[in-house]
């Protein structure tokens, strides 16, 4: 066994307490064999983590990671005009290596700031399964479906196209690398598809995920349309359930976050997302009274605009308070376990929680920093005062990602650079069309 010590630090426990402690990694089987009071493990190697926080690797349950290429290039619309102006003809130029190298960068951007999870949708998805597992990350990854504007052979193809992906790649990447099945959103996949497909996913035990209750131009068609709420909708064609999680659901009411509630429907919250699409504020708290497992998500860069689930967790703090009018909303402890256990929890990993028999994915947060001076509440540092800069160390399933601050598994330099050249080339075509 080779194994490797974390030593010297603070350590956030499953149950929001601090305490100090080493913690031991079998780095051939990628788990935590023991979490312990200081001194008393030893290890073949070790990672320093004096001074330092060590807390579970975030998971980043709703991203887009490619769309790194995009950062910057739409910004100040709403959702819907954002996607049909600017972001899905950019995207129809998008070649299969211009999502590799999306990806790469959106990787190296979330193992910088301690990230070692993500829930992905897009397409050209065996690049991003190759990035992920090149950069040595967890993912969920799958093969988003849209049948809007397509004529019903196009519509089907890409219905399948998501069922057959998701059991294509299930498993890849030594098993860091699993699937959902992923209809776009409920206005984007027309009834009919949802109806032959959502049953072959069930089929098959594929998970999925959605983007659902976005805006509120996305709920009122739906309503019109059928006479019910969207969830109410998605649980009419069989959405719904233990195994689906959706992104955003900012526009629920009661009747539906009991629905959520009732059918085990995860959610996922995007408050950066919504706050800059100008979608509106999730009733988060509500969701969570409600016994709805939340875990957070950053969306795009291109809606947000960094990856970055510091910034998340503060946002979402922040948010829940704005619309409740309660600053008692999302508290500090509630925002981390959406960023950590509960986005474990929605993904199917064993992960989210620094203890013994967990995967080994961690990171380490530097503490010496003004900015985490004094340290009274490290929980309420992580929710309101960390940022993912002070991330020193980032584990996953074992391997150390960046140690020092210095990534470990990609050159990141060239990464950016190439990155930078796909992104110019990228926009040079798109204004050409
Ligand atoms: C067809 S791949 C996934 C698709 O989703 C688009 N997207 C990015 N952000 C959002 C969002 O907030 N709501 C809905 N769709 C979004 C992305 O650009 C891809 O086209
Ligand atoms: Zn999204």
């Amino acid at each position: 066994m080779t194994d490797l010590l974390v030593a010297g630090g603070q350590v956030l426990r499953p149950d929001m307490t601090v305490e100090r402690a080493d913690v031991l990694v079998d780095q051939d089987s990628g788990d935590i064999v023991a979490v312990d009071d200081p001194g008393e493990l030893g290890g073949d190697g070790e990672l320093d983590a004096s001074g330092g926080l060590v807390i579970p690797g975030l998971v980043n349950a709703h991203t887009h990671v490619a769309m790194t290429l995009l950062r910057g290039y739409a910004d100040d619309k709403p959702l819907d005009a954002w996607l049909q102006e600017d972001i899905w003809p950019v995207e129809s130029e998008l070649t299969p290596e211009d999502v590799r190298v999306g990806a790469e960068l959106g990787l190296v951007e979330m193992i910088r700031s301690g990230t070692t999870a993500l829930s992905d949708m897009y397409f050209h998805v065996d690049e991003i399964a190759t990035a992920v597992g090149d950069a040595g990350l967890r993912a969920v990854l799958g093969h988003t479906a849209v049948t809007v504007a397509k004529d019903d052979e196009g519509a089907r193809a890409d219905m399948q196209a998501s069922l057959d992906t998701a059991l294509e790649l299930d498993g890849a990447a030594d098993g860091r690398i699993r699937t959902t099945f992923q209809p776009h959103s409920l206005t984007t996949v027309g009834e009919e598809y949802l109806r032959e497909f959502v049953p072959e996913a069930a089929a098959e035990g594929l998970p999925i995920h959605l983007h659902a209750n976005e805006t509120t131009d996305e709920v009122a068609p739906i309503v019109d349309e059928n006479g019910m709420r969207p969830l109410e909708y998605a649980e009419d064609v069989g959405l719904l359930g233990p195994d689906t999680f959706a992104a955003h659901c900012v526009h629920v009411d009661e009747t539906e976050i009991d629905l959520l509630a009732e059918t085990g429907t995860g959610v996922v919250h995007c408050p950066a997302s919504n706050m800059k699409l100008a979608s509106g504020m999730a009733p988060v708290q509500a969701m969570l009274d409600a016994g709805v497992t939340v875990g957070l998500g950053t969306d795009g860069a291109a809606s947000n605009n960094d990856l970055d689930m510091f910034d998340e967790l503060r946002d979402a703090a922040m948010v829940g308070k704005l619309a409740t009018g309660d600053a008692s909303a999302v508290p500090a402890a509630a925002a981390v376990e959406m960023a950590t256990a509960n986005g474990a929890d929605l993904l199917g990993f064993d992960s989210g929680r620094v203890a013994a028999g967990a995967n080994a994915d961690l990171a380490v947060v530097d503490l010496d920093a003004a900015h985490l001076t004094p340290a009274h509440d490290l929980v309420s540092h992580l929710a309101y005062a960390v940022r993912g800069s002070d991330v020193r160390h980032t584990v996953c399933d074992g391997r150390v990602l960046m140690r020092d601050r210095e990534v470990t598994v990609v050159d990141a330099a060239a990464v950016r650079e190439r990155a930078g050249e796909h992104a110019a080339a990228l926009v040079g075509r798109a204004s050409e069309n």
